[in-house]
Order: structure tokens, then C-alpha cells, then sequence
């Protein structure tokens, strides 16, 4: 037991807390979600730039103000490299060794090595697998009997985005839909299990005693998770090194740069903030790094997790925002007609210039970020100079724990009106050039971006362009309108799923 006067002796701001429990009483009460204590926090601190708080034991700075945003993330990236790595690396090797979890020079080499693997031009080659597993999807659907299907999509679309990301990083073709206890779905549905309470717990053993958490070895993850995916990796190289085999998969591309024989593609140009902003921080040109099989191993299973529940739950949201707005669904399905070829190929050109897909794709992870905030901790002491009375100089120390509460500011009624509206007019290229820069960030800010961005949005706009091609998505008599947000997950989830009906187009 210490007194919680952190942020008082600094100087800042705090909301209503309590003793161990900080900031998380009333969620620790199933009085909020995670989303709604981070956008509640936002909302009491108004007018505030920052704001001290506590996510148990640990103090934490939230940042409520774009421009401070991109100073933090962007401007001043060299002092703010870092997330923050709650569990040592003594137990979980998986997830302390990943891309997410490393840190300083370590994360900047790998990321060099990687971010090649995740230009247009790689994801165009990409895009074949994807748009394979898409059209199964759909085509599995329409092999079922009666004018409409029922689906319950959050067991759905994460069987789709096992299949899709065994594909893109280990070259695997698997069919979850189908062969229900697939290898990789147990042990992809066990490996994301950090959301459920178990991993909340480990979570908050770490932060509220982490010496005896240590003292027992508090694990993620299951022995055999762990297991699976070394052997999986270690079987894989040997295979592939005995029988002279190259992909350029994401296990393809670790392979390659193991042995040192990465040769690094020129990246595109772009215009993109994130991308600017990550070219200038990387040395893309000589990533030379060694990488034993449980790096590799680490990398592929961040990967997998990466892109498995997030893309789900990205896609339940956006499935069950187009049965209730009828309006929308029409407008996306007549782009649909527009583009669709008679054969139903689907090309890489056409998805990526389909503008009203892209606007309710935005406008979905607008609304339902799948990531309540993002964090950066503190690598170099940065000081926050007084800009508004109140203020005083704020000297951040090594370590600081900073959160940049994405979802609060995709909820913040100044930069978007009506926020719980579903418009994703909002999103139409005339009016996306007036969103106040650093306010929306569904995929993180600047050269620490989520990596798998680009990847995402193809995975997503591809299912659901088969999708509306062959079904309308119409509520059911089990879906929740509104629906009731589960107050005992990190991440915002429905309670009982999403139940919809897949009624066949004639
Ligand atoms: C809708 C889907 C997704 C969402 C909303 C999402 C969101 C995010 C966010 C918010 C971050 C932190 C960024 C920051 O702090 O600035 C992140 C990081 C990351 N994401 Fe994603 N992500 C998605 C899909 C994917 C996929 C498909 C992959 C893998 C192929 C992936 C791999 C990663 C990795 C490896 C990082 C860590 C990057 C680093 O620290 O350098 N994500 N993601």
C-alpha cells in the first residue's frame, strides 16, 4: 500500500479514483466497459490537454488533445518508441518477444525487416489468398438450405480470419468453417484468451503485485500454445530449407532475413501520414538482425493474433451496422452490382477503388475501433511545455506509461457529429479532408502504426464485398438492437455474439 499521489506532486489533473483499484473501480464493479471507462475519463477531464490517472497501482498520462497526439507519437517518436510490456519476459517468450511487445533498437530493426512484407505491392500478391478465402466464406453460406441463414458471425468470421492468416504467414490452407476443431482455430481461440478473465487476471496481477506474480509464473498463454507454434515454425523452416522452398508468406519473408539474404524492396510512395512518418524513423535499407526459431516463431503468432480478433470483431460490428441501417446496405450492394464481373472475380484494383465500401469500412472502425486506446512508453525524459492556464511544466520520466484513448476521440462530438450515428458520409472524399488530423486512428499513429493495416482493410472490404454480392444482412429475432456491450472484456464485444440472418438475394 503507497498513497496515489503521483500526479498530485506533478502537478496534474486526476479524475475520481480509488485506492489499488485506481481508475477501474466501477469496471471491476461490471458497472462499465473498458470502452466506457476510457471514454468517460476523456469526457470528465474536458478542456484538459492531459490527465493523470491510474490503471490500478500504475500511473498514467492520458492525452486528450490531437495536437499533443502527434507531438508524442509522431514529432517526438524518438522519445515515446515503446509500448508498455506488462508481462517479463520470463514466462511468456511468445508474447514478449513479438513486434507489439519489443522494444528500442530491437523493434526498430525488426520492423525494418518487416515492413517491406506490407507495401500495396506485397498485398496485392496477397490479395489471391484472401480473395479465395473470402469467396469460400460466402460460398459456404449459400450451400445451406432455406431463404435466409441464420450466422452467428463472431464464431464465423474469426473461423474466416484463422483461414485467411494461416494462409499469409505460414502458407497453410486450412477450411475452420468446415473442420470445426482445426489445430489452428483451438489454438488461435486459446492464444487471444488475454481478453478473457484469465488474462485479466494475469494482467492484473502484474500490475497490482507483480513480485508475487512473478514468484508464480503467471502465464498468458498454455504450455502447448507455446509448443504448437514453435514446433509448427521449427518444422516449417526445416522443411522448406531441406526442400529448397521460397514463399513469399510472412514465415517466407523471416526466413529470408534469418539468413540474411533479405533484399530490401524500394517502398512506394505515399501519402499516407503513417507510412511518412514510419520511413523517416526506420532504416529500411540494411535490417540485418539474428532471428532464432522462437523469434520467428514470436513474429508469425502476433501475426496470427494480430489478425484474427481484431479482424473478427472489426467485421461483427461492420456486418451488424449494415443489417441495421438498411440504407446503407442498399448503397454498398448497388456499388457491389456496379463492380462485380459476371464470373464474380473480384480483382485488387477494383476493391481498392470501391470509394463507398471504403467510406463504411472507415466509418465501422470510426465507431467500433476494436482498441479502446493505444500506449507508448516514455524511452528519453520529454518535457510538455504550460500552454493553457492550470498548466505547469511537465517533465515525463523513463518509463512514464502515456495512453492516447482512440476510441474517445472517434466518440468526441466536436470532431464528429452525432457520434453514435452511423454516417459513413463522413468518410466520402470531400468530407474526409475535414476530419481534424491525429482525431481518428483505428490502426495507431505513426511509425509505430499497426503494421497489419493494409492487410486488414483488404481481408474486410473482400468478405464482405462476396457477402452482399449473394445475401442481404437482416437482423434476427436474437439480435440485441442496441446492442449490449459485454462489460467483463478488454475489447468492446456484444453479449450473446452476433446472431443475424443471411437472407439470399433472388
Ligand atoms: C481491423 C483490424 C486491426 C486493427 C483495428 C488493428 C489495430 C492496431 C493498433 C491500434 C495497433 C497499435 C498501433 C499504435 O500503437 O500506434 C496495432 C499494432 C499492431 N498490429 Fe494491428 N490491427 C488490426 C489488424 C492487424 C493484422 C491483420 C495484423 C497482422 C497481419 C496486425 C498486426 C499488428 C502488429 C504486429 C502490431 C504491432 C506493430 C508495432 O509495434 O510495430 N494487426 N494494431
Amino acid at each position: 500500500f503507497r498513497p496515489n499521489n503521483y500526479w498530485s506532486k506533478r502537478n496534474v489533473k486526476t479524475n475520481k479514483f480509488i485506492p489499488i483499484f485506481g481508475d477501474y473501480y466501477r469496471m471491476f464493479l461490471g458497472k462499465e466497459s473498458f470502452g466506457e471507462l476510457i471514454q468517460r475519463s476523456y469526457h470528465e477531464a474536458k478542456n484538459l490537454r492531459y490527465f493523470g490517472c491510474y490503471l490500478f497501482q500504475l500511473p498514467a498520462l492520458m492525452i486528450t488533445c490531437p495536437e499533443l497526439v502527434k507531438k508524442v507519437c509522431v514529432k517526438n517518436f524518438d522519445h515515446f518508441v515503446n509500448h508498455k510490456n506488462i508481462i517479463p519476459d520470463v514466462t511468456d517468450e511468445l508474447w514478449t518477444k513479438n513486434l507489439l511487445n519489443l522494444e528500442g533498437e530491437n523493434w526498430r530493426k525488426l520492423r525494418s525487416i518487416l515492413s517491406p512484407s506490407f507495401t500495396s505491392s506485397k498485398m496485392k500478391a496477397m490479395f489471391v489468398h484472401i480473395n479465395q478465402n473470402a469467396n469460400a466464406f460466402a460460398q459456404h453460406f449459400l450451400k445451406m438450405d432455406g431463404e435466409t441463414v441464420t450466422v452467428e458471425f463472431e464464431d464465423a468470421f474469426t473461423r474466416y480470419a484463422t483461414d485467411v492468416i494461416a494462409s499469409a504467414a505460414f502458407g497453410v490452407e486450412v477450411d475452420c468453417l468446415k473442420d470445426r476443431d482445426n489445430e489452428f482455430y483451438v489454438m488461435g481461440k486459446k492464444g487471444s484468451n488475454f481478453t478473457s478473465s484469465w488474462g485479466m487476471f494475469v494482467f492484473t496481477a502484474y500490475q497490482i503485485c507483480p513480485s508475487i506474480a512473478k514468484f508464480f509464473r503467471l502465464r498468458l498463454f498454455e504450455q502447448n500454445i507455446q509448443s504448437f507454434f514453435l514446433n509448427l515454425v521449427s518444422d516449417t523452416i526445416k522443411m522448406r530449407t531441406e526442400m529448397n522452398i521460397k514463399r513469399s508468406d510472412m514465415l517466407g519473408l523471416l526466413m529470408e532475413a534469418r539468413y540474411g539474404k533479405k533484399t530490401v524492396e524500394k517502398t512506394e510512395e505515399s501519402t499516407d501520414t503513417n507510412s511518412t512518418a514510419e520511413k523517416e524513423t526506420l532504416d529500411i535499407q540494411n535490417p540485418q538482425m539474428e532471428l532464432s526459431d522462437s523469434d520467428i516463431a514470436s513474429q508469425v503468432f502476433i501475426f496470427f493474433l494480430g489478425g484474427y480478433d481484431t479482424v473478427s470483431i472489426a467485421l461483427c460490428f461492420m456486418v451488424y451496422e449494415l443489417a441495421v441501417n438498411p440504407d446503407v446496405q442498399k448503397k454498398l450492394y448497388e456499388e457491389i452490382i456496379e463492380n462485380r464481373k459476371d464470373n464474380n472475380e473480384l480483382l485488387y484494383e477494383t476493391i481498392s477503388n470501391m470509394t463507398y465500401l471504403e467510406m463504411v469500412v472507415s466509418e465501422s472502425l470510426r465507431k467500433w475501433p476494436v482498441g479502446a486506446f493505444t500506449d507508448r512508453v516514455v524511452t528519453k525524459p520529454y518535457t510538455i511545455e504550460p500552454e493553457v492556464p492550470g498548466e505547469t511544466t511537465l517533465t515525463l520520466d523513463v518509463d512514464q506509461f502515456v495512453i492516447i484513448p482512440v476510441l474517445a476521440f472517434h466518440h468526441d462530438p466536436q470532431y464528429f457529429e452525432h457520434p453514435e450515428k452511423f454516417i459513413p458520409e463522413r468518410f466520402s472524399p470531400e468530407n474526409r479532408k475535414n476530419i481534424k488530423p491525429y482525431t481518428y486512428f483505428p490502426f495507431g499513429v505513426g511509425p509505430r502504426n499497426c503494421i497489419g493495416a493494409r492487410f486488414a482493410v483488404l481481408e474486410i472490404k473482400a468478405v464482405l464485398f462476396h457477402l452482399l454480392s449473394h445475401f442481404e444482412i437482416v437482423p434476427t429475432q436474437e439480435t440485441n438492437i442496441p446492442l449490449k456491450i459485454d462489460k467483463t472484456s478488454f475489447n468492446d464485444k456484444s453479449v450473446n455474439g452476433f446472431p443475424l440472418g443471411l437472407k439470399r438475394r433472388v
